[in-house]
């Protein structure tokens, strides 16, 4: 089986549950509160540019040109495609883009960034592949989960057609192909870090969410 299929297997129980989080719930009938999604954004902005960053710590270390040129498109696409989205959002809202830009992160969102950071930094190619996977492949579960009920007028369109876009369902199978590809030079142990990478990852997914809709912060600041 490929490895693909087996952490997407593993992680059935946490994606039925990113499914069903109110968060995604509610962005799919359109009445999730504006004030989370505004929470989200800035915080989905900080996360983008971290990941942009990751992104192109695996181009440096990718075995071949094909990936590197996967990397770092994907590294372009996370900052240039989704900014115009969130300057998008981020304008209906009234939120200056700059002003988001140096907002701080939340623990979620620190958290996040930081464990693909540590694992950009000292851990293999094939275990940042499997790290930076579950942020395109939930995406796009999610988002064409959400397109396929279509509720008509949904304040959220633009966000919920980014990802049930055919562009971005590409881009998360050309991943999964450097993954399986990766997984398949690997050895047992770095198998099972990048096994462990995946599933992290897709809890952070959820606490990602978690944290946008009760608009958590640090619950302490100096
Ligand atoms: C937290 C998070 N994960 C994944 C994506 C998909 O790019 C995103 N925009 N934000």
């Amino acid at each position: 089986m490929a490895f693909t299929d087996d952490v997407w297997q593993a992680a059935a129980g946490l994606r039925a549950a990113v499914h069903a989080h109110p968060f995604n719930q509610e962005l799919a009938a359109g009445s999730l509160s504006r004030s989370a999604f505004a929470h989200y954004m800035i915080q989905d902005g900080l996360y983008l540019q971290g990941y942009a960053r990751v992104l192109a710590l695996g181009a440096a270390k990718a075995p071949a040109a094909d990936e590197i040129l996967a990397f770092s498109k994907a590294a372009e696409v996370a900052i240039v495609v989704e900014r115009a989205l969130h300057a998008g959002y981020l304008d209906q809202f009234g939120i200056d883009p700059r002003a988001a830009e140096t907002a701080t992160p939340t623990p979620a969102c620190e958290a996040y960034v930081n464990f693909m950071l540590a694992i950009a930094v000292t851990d293999s190619f094939a275990v940042l592949a499997a790290a930076v996977l579950p942020c395109f492949w939930l995406y796009q579960d999610v988002g064409t989960a959400i397109a396929a009920k279509g509720a008509p007028g949904n304040f959220y369109q633009a966000w919920i057609d980014t990802y049930a876009d055919e562009n971005f369902a590409a881009a998360t199978e050309r991943m999964k192909g450097i993954v399986n590809a990766a997984a398949a030079d690997a050895g047992p142990s770095e198998r099972e870090r990048m096994t462990a990478a995946f599933l992290r990852c897709a809890q952070h997914e959820w606490l990602f969410w978690d944290s946008a809709y009760h608009e958590r912060d640090w619950p302490i600041k100096p």
